[in-house]
């Protein structure tokens, strides 16, 4: 079976433009695969918020965002961010389909709630129009996706980048997620996982081990894996010959996370 790939690019997983180049290169490269690319950008974000004058406020990862803030968040994803990797990528000779979670309804979304607090304008995927990705794959197009989406009345939401990642590899039955980010795995005591299974998972971020930014990336990965998809990984960009290792299905770089 054709190996078919969610990449999803975090916020700070490329600092340089040059490995985003490389990536665009290596996916070219990659004839037996097919890709398909969702970004975050949570640290820009931040930015714009704080430029703006407004708090930038977390629940286990998740940007709390009230009304006044989505315009601020779209901008930054789904404009500056998203053309900015497409950009890179076709400069790598990869033709590209910018797109967002409101392109065609690749995902409808609900607000999501955590642990009863209210957490705004954040959306919950709770449909996927998968055949808007497949098309853009049939076209021979790379779609590049940034996850701000919009609810059955077409208002707005900011959505997780890895729940949005989780989603789509599913309904898109890929075979891989790779969830590049800046840090080579899930660290325990600055050592890398190689491997991490939902019960060491849980008893981690129970402990405080695993916080932040990397819970919400357990759980989508979990989910992901639950959904059939069937390798998860969670690794650094460190250049092509770590990719090559994914295609051929023996990589030994970052976090394998397995049931
Ligand atoms: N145990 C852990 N191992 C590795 N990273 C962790 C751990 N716990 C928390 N983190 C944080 O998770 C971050 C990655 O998640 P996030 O900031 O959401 O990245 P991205 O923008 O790539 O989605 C790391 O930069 C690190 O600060
Ligand atoms: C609701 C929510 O948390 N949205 C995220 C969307 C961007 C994102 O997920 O970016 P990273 O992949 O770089 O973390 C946010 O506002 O930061």
């Amino acid at each position: 079976m054709k190996q078919r790939f969610l990449i999803k690019i975090g916020g700070l997983a490329f600092e340089k433009q040059e490995g985003m180049l490389a990536l665009g290169a290596a996916m070219a490269a990659s004839e037996d695969a097919e890709f398909i690319v969702l970004h975050g950008g949570g640290a820009e974000i931040s930015q714009a918020l704080s430029a703006a004058g407004r708090p930038n406020r977390f629940i286990d990862g998740v940007r709390v965002t009230p009304r006044e803030d989505v315009e601020i968040v779209e901008q930054v994803l789904s404009r500056k961010v998203n053309q900015r990797i497409a950009n890179a990528f076709e400069k790598s000779d990869v033709a590209c389909q910018r797109m967002s979670g409101k392109t065609g309804n690749l995902f409808t979304v609900e607000p999501l709630s955590r642990n009863g607090q209210d957490l705004g304008y954040v959306g919950r995927i709770s449909g996927v129009n998968e055949k808007v990705v497949e098309d853009a794959l049939a076209k021979g197009r790379l779609p590049v996706i940034s996850p701000v989406s919009g609810d059955s009345n077409a208002v707005t939401y900011n959505v997780n980048a890895d729940s949005a990642a989780s989603a789509l590899a599913a309904a898109a039955n890929c075979t891989d997620l790779v969830f590049f980010t800046d840090v080579p795995g899930v660290l325990v005591d600055g050592k890398r996982c190689v491997t991490l299974s939902r019960d060491e998972a849980k008893a981690l971020i129970e402990a405080g081990t695993i916080k932040g930014g990397m819970v919400a990336k357990m759980e989508a990965a979990f989910k992901a894996l639950d959904q059939g998809v069937a390798r998860v990984h969670i690794m650094q960009w460190q250049g092509p010959r770590d990719f090559a290792r994914l295609n051929c299905q023996q990589c030994d770089s970052g976090t394998t996370v397995c049931l």
